[in-house]
């Protein structure tokens, strides 16, 4: 394919608009009748299952969807990002993820350099400064151990480590590694988030990562001069040397900010920020709340997938299968939204996670040459826990609009609980729904059933459930660190998979900018209004009355901003 040709405009592609009709005549219960075609949609790699037999496809429509990676190119874009061609086009950069991960031993290259032994180098850093953290041979100003940790940054910088850390938490590893020590997460630039993060915390025993690849965002260095405010209100100026370290690309802007140059943490623009959880990002606050070597076995995990993705062929890949089984269920069937529905309370972080690095990924509009798209790319990420979610948005999946859903089920619960007297434990019984509910939703309830079960006339339509909602299913052998890795690189490179095929560029975010710039031009009118009374001007109508109406309710905002710190 000609890298203009836009991929709609392929043969393939219009072979399986056409079969997406004929697949739409079908019903998800009759496709489960065949079980052969079931067993042959059941795919394990390092312990994890994926079983897509749920999804409305027919063996048909996965030679179809293969055809597509094919004339998409997809394998030589899976080589081309580990080759560290620059492929993220718009920014000339290459997409390394995976070096953040990749064995000591292992080499590649980024602009004619092997990256390898940089990574482990940070790696390395990090795992002496963990450990000096941890073991009380660093302390604070004041001479008191460093137990507590706020990481401070957005985004990329922020979503990541927030899910990790969150799946880590119950751990029973990570919760021995982690005693007597807190990790926090301050992204919001309201001054809430600021009050929550350090209520309770001492600034004698807080260390602050200041987290951030560009080391410019707005919210991020707003919140890192507030925490720099309240460590050196409460022990004097030079006590930030000690209580304050950062993560970035910009090295520079580190050392400006007046952190020093040894107590930063490196990373590299072929990172980009939602795909940098493995780096330093993630790395270094997630060590130093749970030790390197738990860590250490989360990039483990993630790697396991990485080598999984480049070498396996198609028809046993976990990413690539459930990439094209995405496109074809927002292209072809034309459903717009993906439910991510973990069977685990640790993983309530995970869609969060996800809905950054699907939406900013793949929400774009036109294709990696600027061709405006004819077609829709991108899916709207959310989702909660099971069972929560059942107690929720269920109604909607059920019974209202198709959802394709993804059900994320774990085999050995972190934390297990028994109850003498009860039918079975409290892990089998939250797995319970996790079996049920692709089945609720593939085979749905029929008039019929709901008759011989005499059920009232009047409410049978209400009772009726269409089914044919298709979904698929993911068994993890349990949640450790390892397993942590392997699912985050699983979904991080199914991603990528469906930007490739829609021929987009999933590593650029231009979508982000326009909404940034505006912010500076309300910024410098509050500042006009506050200090000079200047009136609001160069808006239209409806932000100009908003801006008077807020400026003039909370005229007790000080010109001059007398420090105030929130009162916890
Ligand atoms: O890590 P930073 O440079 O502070 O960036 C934080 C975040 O802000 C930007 O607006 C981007 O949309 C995100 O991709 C990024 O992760």
């Amino acid at each position: 394919m000609a890298s203009s040709t836009l991929i709609s405009d392929t043969q393939p592609w219009k072979e399986l608009q056409a079969h997406a009709v004929d697949v739409k005549k079908t019903h998800l219960r009759d496709l489960l009748s065949n079980e052969e075609r079931s067993r042959s949609m059941v795919v394990e790699f390092d312990g994890i299952l994926l079983d897509y037999s749920r999804q409305l496809a027919t063996v048909e429509t996965r030679e179809k969807l293969f055809k597509l990676a094919e004339v998409a190119s997809l394998k030589e874009k899976i080589n081309r990002m580990y080759k560290g061609e620059h492929i993220n086009s718009t920014e000339n950069r290459s997409v390394l993820h995976v070096a953040l991960r990749a064995p000591r031993d292992s080499v590649i290259q980024s602009d004619g350099k092997n990256v390898v032994p940089d990574v482990w180098n940070v790696l390395d850093k990090i795992k002496e400064f963990s450990e000096r953290i941890r073991s009380g041979s660093w302390v604070g100003a004041t001479g008191k151990q460093l137990k507590d940790v706020v990481a401070v940054g957005i985004g990329g910088s922020f979503l990541g480590p927030l899910f990790v850390h969150t799946a880590l938490q119950t751990d029973p590893e990570a919760i021995e590694s982690a005693r007597g020590r807190q990790l926090r997460f301050l992204a919001n630039v309201d001054p809430i988030d600021v009050a929550r993060n350090i209520t309770g915390l001492n600034p004698e025993t807080t260390l602050v990562v200041i987290v951030s690849k560009t080391f410019t965002t707005a919210e991020t260095m707003l919140n890192a001069r507030t925490l720099r405010e309240w460590i050196s209100s409460a022990l004097g100026a030079s006590a930030v040397a000690k209580h304050m370290v950062a993560v970035s690309t910009n090295l520079t802007l580190v050392e400006k900010f007046g952190i020093d140059p040894n107590n930063a943490f490196a990373f590299w623009d072929w990172v980009g920020g939602r795909y940098s959880v493995c780096s330093a990002v993630g790395v270094l606050p997630l060590s130093l709340q749970y030790g390197f070597s738990v860590i250490e076995k989360f990039l483990k995990g993630a790697s396991s997938i990485d080598q999984h993705m480049h070498s396996e062929q198609f028809e046993r890949n976990l990413p690539v299968l459930l990439g094209l089984l995405s496109v074809w269920n927002v292209s072809f069937l034309g459903y717009p939204a993906r439910a991510i529905l973990p069977y685990s309370q640790a993983l309530e972080k995970f869609a969060p996670h996800i809905q950054q690095v699907s939406m900013e990924s793949n929400g774009k509009g036109v294709s990696i040459d600027g061709v405006p798209l004819p077609f829709e790319a991108g899916e709207i990420d959310f989702g909660e826990p099971g069972t929560n979610g059942q107690h929720s948005f269920y109604q909607l999946i059920h019974q209202g609009r198709v959802i394709p859903c993804d059900f994320i089920g774990v085999v050995k619960s972190q934390q297990p609980v028994y109850l003498s007297g009860e039918v079975v434990s409290n892990h089998d019984e939250l797995m319970s729904n996790f079996f049920a509910q692709p089945d609720a939703l593939a085979y749905g309830k029929t008039s019929e059933q709901l008759k011989k079960e005499n059920v009232p006339p009047h409410l049978v339509s209400h009772k009726t459930f269409s089914g044919n909602r298709p979904s698929l299913s993911l068994l993890l052998p349990s949640l450790n660190a390892y397993n942590i890795g392997q699912l985050l690189a699983i979904y991080e490179h199914r991603i990528a998979v469906e930007g490739f095929i829609w021929g987009i560029n999933s590593f650029d975010q231009w979508g982000v900018e326009l909404g940034k710039s505006l912010a500076t031009q309300v910024r410098k009118q509050l500042n006009a209004s506050r200090t000079k009374g200047e009136p609001v001007q160069g808006f239209n109508f409806s932000t100009t009355s908003m801006l008077t109406r807020y400026l003039k309710a909370s005229a007790d905002v000080p010109a001059d901003l007398p420090t105030r710190l929130p009162k916890t």
